[in-house]
Formats: structure tokens, C-alpha cells, sequence
């Protein structure tokens, strides 16, 4: 059942906190509600755990008179500002070191570092009226608000009820929760109709990535009005995080497809792919303030939601494991123009020395992409969906996804090349595909997509 909303009146919300400290208003909350859980002492200024929010909400339901809703009560307490008191002074470093801000002047799970797992959900809005899609991206942006910094949205309104949360990440730490939101073309218009009166609001570069001759998209795989990828470095908080906002999402929207995703590698080394090559390398040449905005960001000829932000793009690739691994280290080496062991590109020993793209096969992957010229930032991740009934083969591959502050020039040419020419191609099949806007960050106190819905 879907709690009642909390709409937090203007005088209820709390400061932008610069320092990810909270006001005077939320520390006092904060200290209110630490005190039954701490004998007295609160716990001004610092961070609560999930199992912590949860006793919390308990005493309240006990103690305090609750209003409509339980999470609004829970809200309540540590003040409008709608979020449980993030790291400050006096939290040991690991727990600060757990957490990612939600918010800021782009969204979190962009630049920031990978985390190890993935979900993608693809959502089609059924929500009559911008109203109750508003309703919707509350909904959702208190969730995130609670779950990024390490608490749970556990209502505190009795026994009869379904809890408000699913609770299995309540004895969980953050895990560097991040959920990043994209808005998909149909949103804007669908049909030749204007859905949300959002159509003039459009940005730039938002149309579906066109058809590719070898592609075999799967058209139930695809798309769709809103994108959330969630990542954490703890599976079932990710889980938790993307199953959640699918519940908040009842009567207002239906899932299209679920994506689920994986990568590893030892700390501050580029990942491999499951076809064990190290994948990402070429991000290092944008890994900078500087590179991010030339690279990533949106500008100034976007519309206003739309500065900071970035474009998504997703290809479900699916990866023909049994064939690669007949095939000879040569010809797996000479389909990227990398070595396997090191990651140099031919001609080169080093994972980050400059490629000289002569000295790479014509038609492999890397010398295709510098023959394209164009940079991308990218973020895959690997998945595996069992045993193809059919033919008895793992069905595996990648998740690709690369953000960009202009896919017409940055990623469509690109596959475009590569699907006419990538040695590639030989082992590999792309089954889904998706464009997704997302805007900048948020502020404090702002809804997930308010400066679009409200600007
Ligand atoms: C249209 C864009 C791209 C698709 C689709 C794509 C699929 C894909 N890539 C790999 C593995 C590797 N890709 C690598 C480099 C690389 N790939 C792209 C773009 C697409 N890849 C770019 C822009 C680059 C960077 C090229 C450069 O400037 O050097 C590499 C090499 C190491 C690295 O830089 O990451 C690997 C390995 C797979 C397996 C795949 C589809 C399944
Ligand atoms: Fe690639």
C-alpha cells in the first residue's frame, strides 16, 4: 500500500547544507529522536544506520502523535529537509565514506566512481496528469533521499498495514547508493501527443537511437518514459533501492524491463568485461573537472533542467561467450587492437599510453572508436541471465552505458561505424537499446525533475 504523502510546507524545509551538515532546525529533530534511542545524549550532527531509523520510527509510533502517514512523521523528525543527518564531524571516515550526496550540481552515479552492482528499470508513466506524476517524483526523491543516506523509510502506523518499506537493507549500510534518473522521448510526446505538456520543454538530442542493420532489438527491453540506475557496492541495498521505487510507483507507473548488472576489479584498477579484457580505460582521457564538461556535461544551449546534466545511452549487448572462448588470444587481441594481460593498445606497453591507431587491425573495436574521433563517458556493467533453454548457451553480456553531453555527435556515429565494421560484431548481438535525458542535479528540497515539470 502507498503511504500517504507528506507535503512538506515551504517553512518546513531545511537549508542546502554545502558541508552535508544539517540546519540548526534538522540537528534539533535530529537530537530529539536520537535521545529516546541514546538515553538522553542525541546525536546532533551525526549519521543514523538504517537499524537505527527503524527503532526510531518505532518510538515514535509510540511516543509521538502521528499524522496522516508514519514516514511523514519519521520525515518530520529530522526536519524538512526530508533527510536523516548526513556524515558529519565525529562519524568514523568508513561510514562517511558510504554514502554518496544525493545531491549537488549533477546527479550522483554519473562521474562518480563505479559502484559494483547495477539495476536498470525502465518505467512507462501511466499517470493521467502532470499532477499525479509530480506525486510520483516526490514520492520517489524522499525515497532516495532516506535510502542514499543509510536510512529506511519504515512507517510506524501499526500492524494492520503493509510496512511502508520492504525493509531488507535495514541492518544495512548505505554501500554508496546512487540513483541517477532519465527522462525517455515518449515522456515529451508520444504519438504526436503532448502527454504532460512537456513537449516545448524537450531537449536537444532526446529521439530513440536509430536502428542499427545487425541490431535485434527486443522492443520489450527497450525505451521507455523514465530510466533509474541504481548502483551500490551492496547488492541487496541496490536491490532494495530499485524494488522500492517500483512499489512507490503503483497506480502511477509499470515497470517496462529490469536490468541486472555486475562489475569488479581490484581497487583503482580498470574492470574486465566478461570477455576478459579491461573496459574503461579510455575514460582517463576525460577524467577531469575540465574533461567532464567538455565530455559529459550538458551546457548552455539545453534547456535550463537540462544544464549538468547529461544523455544516457543503453545497449543490452549480448556477448556470445562459447564462440570467444574458442577463439585464439590473436584474434580475441586483434578484435579490440589491446593486449588481454596489460590492456596497451598494440605498438604500446602500457594500459594508458597514447594509442596510435595505425599500428591497430582496421576493423578492430579501439581503432574503429579513434577513427570516430568522438569521446564518451562510460559506465557498463556485465550481466548474466542463466542458460539459453534453446541452444544450451550462457546468455551473458553487457550493459552499455555511456553518458554524453551530445549523442548525436558523441555516440550515434560511432555505432553507426561500428555496426558496419567492428570485428566485434563477430561475437556479439544487441538485443535493447534506450536515450534517456538526465537533468542536473538536485537541491535540497526540490523533487526529482521539478525545474522541468515546474519551469
Ligand atoms: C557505440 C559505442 C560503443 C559500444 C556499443 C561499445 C561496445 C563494447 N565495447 C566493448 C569493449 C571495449 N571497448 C573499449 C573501448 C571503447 N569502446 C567504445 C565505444 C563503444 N563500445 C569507446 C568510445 C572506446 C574507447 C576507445 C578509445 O578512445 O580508446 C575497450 C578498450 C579499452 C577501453 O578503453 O575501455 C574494450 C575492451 C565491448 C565488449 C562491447 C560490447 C559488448
Ligand atoms: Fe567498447
Amino acid at each position: 500500500m502507498k503511504h500517504t504523502k507528506h507535503e512538506p510546507a515551504d517553512g518546513e524545509r531545511g537549508t542546502e547544507r554545502a558541508d552535508g551538515n544539517h540546519s540548526a532546525q534538522d540537528a534539533k529533530a535530529g537530537e530529539a529522536a536520537g535521545a529516546s534511542e541514546t538515553g538522553g545524549s542525541g546525536r546532533s550532527g551525526k549519521g543514523y544506520t538504517r537499524r537505527e531509523m527503524l527503532k526510531m520510527s518505532a518510538a515514535a509510533g509510540g511516543g509521538i502523535a502521528l499524522g496522516a502517514s508514519g514516514l511523514g512523521a519519521i520525515l518530520k523528525m529530522f526536519g524538512a529537509a526530508e533527510a536523516p543527518p548526513a556524515a558529519a564531524g565525529g562519524e568514523s571516515a568508513a561510514a562517511a565514506n558510504e554514502r554518496l550526496d544525493f545531491y549537488g550540481e549533477h546527479q550522483a552515479g554519473i562521474v562518480t566512481p563505479q559502484q559494483t552492482y547495477m539495476y536498470l528499470v525502465g518505467f512507462k508513466v501511466t499517470a493521467a496528469d502532470r499532477k499525479t506524476l509530480i506525486g510520483l517524483l516526490r514520492d520517489w526523491t524522499r525515497f532516495c533521499d532516506l535510502s542514499t543516506g543509510g536510512a529506511s523509510a519504515v512507517e510506524a502506523n501499526g500492524r494492520l498495514l503493509p510496512p511502508s518499506d520492504s525493509g531488507e537493507s535495514v541492518d544495512l549500510p548505505a554501500a554508496k547508493l546512487s540513483v541517477t534518473f532519465g527522462f525517455g522521448p515518449s515522456l515529451f510526446a508520444q504519438g504526436g501527443q503532448d502527454r504532460f505538456g512537456l513537449a516545448a520543454r524537450a531537449p536537444k538530442h532526446l529521439r530513440d537511437i536509430p536502428r542499427m542493420p545487425k541490431d535485434r532489438i527486443d522492443e520489450a527491453l527497450s525505451g521507455g518514459d523514465i530510466c533509474v540506475q541504481v548502483c551500490a557496492e551492496d547488492q541487496q541495498v541496490a536491490f532494495h533501492a530499485a524494488r522500492n521505487l517500483i512499489r512507490l510507483s503503483a497506480f502511477t507507473a509499470s515497470v517496462l524491463w529490469m536490468q541486472e548488472g555486475f562489475i569488479s576489479s581490484p581497487p583503482g584498477s580498470t574492470p574486465r568485461n566478461l570477455f576478459g579484457f579491461k573496459d574503461g580505460t579510455a575514460n582517463a582521457l576525460h577524467d577531469s573537472g575540465a574533461g567532464y564538461g567538455d565530455v559529459v556535461w550538458c551546457g548552455e544551449d539545453e534547456p535550463d533542467w537540462m544544464r549538468g546534466g547529461s544523455y544516457l545511452a543503453y545497449r543490452k549487448i549480448r556477448m556470445l561467450l562459447e564462440v570467444w572462448d574458442r577463439s585464439s588470444l590473436k584474434d580475441q587481441e586483434d578484435t579490440f587492437g589491446r593486449r588481454k594481460d596489460s590492456g596497451a593498445a598494440y605498438g604500446k606497453t602500457g594500459e594508458f599510453d597514447t594509442v596510435s591507431p595505425g599500428e591497430l587491425p582496421a576493423d578492430s573495436h579501439v581503432r574503429l572508436a579513434k577513427q570516430d574521433g568522438a569521446q564518451m563517458h562510460r559506465r557498463a556493467y556485465s550481466y548474466t541471465g542463466g542458460i539459453d533453454a534453446r541452444t544450451g548457451n550462457v546468455d551473458a553480456g553487457l550493459l552499455f552505458l555511456s553518458y554524453q553531453r551530445d549523442p548525436d555527435k558523441q555516440f550515434v556515429p560511432m555505432l553507426r561505424l561500428m555496426s558496419q565494421m567492428d570485428k566485434l560484431n563477430e561475437y556479439t548481438v544487441h538485443i535493447a537499446s534506450g536515450l534517456f535525458a538526465c537533468p542536473g542535479g538536485w537541491k535540497p528540497g526540490e523533487y526529482v525533475g521539478q525545474r522541468l515539470l515546474e519551469g
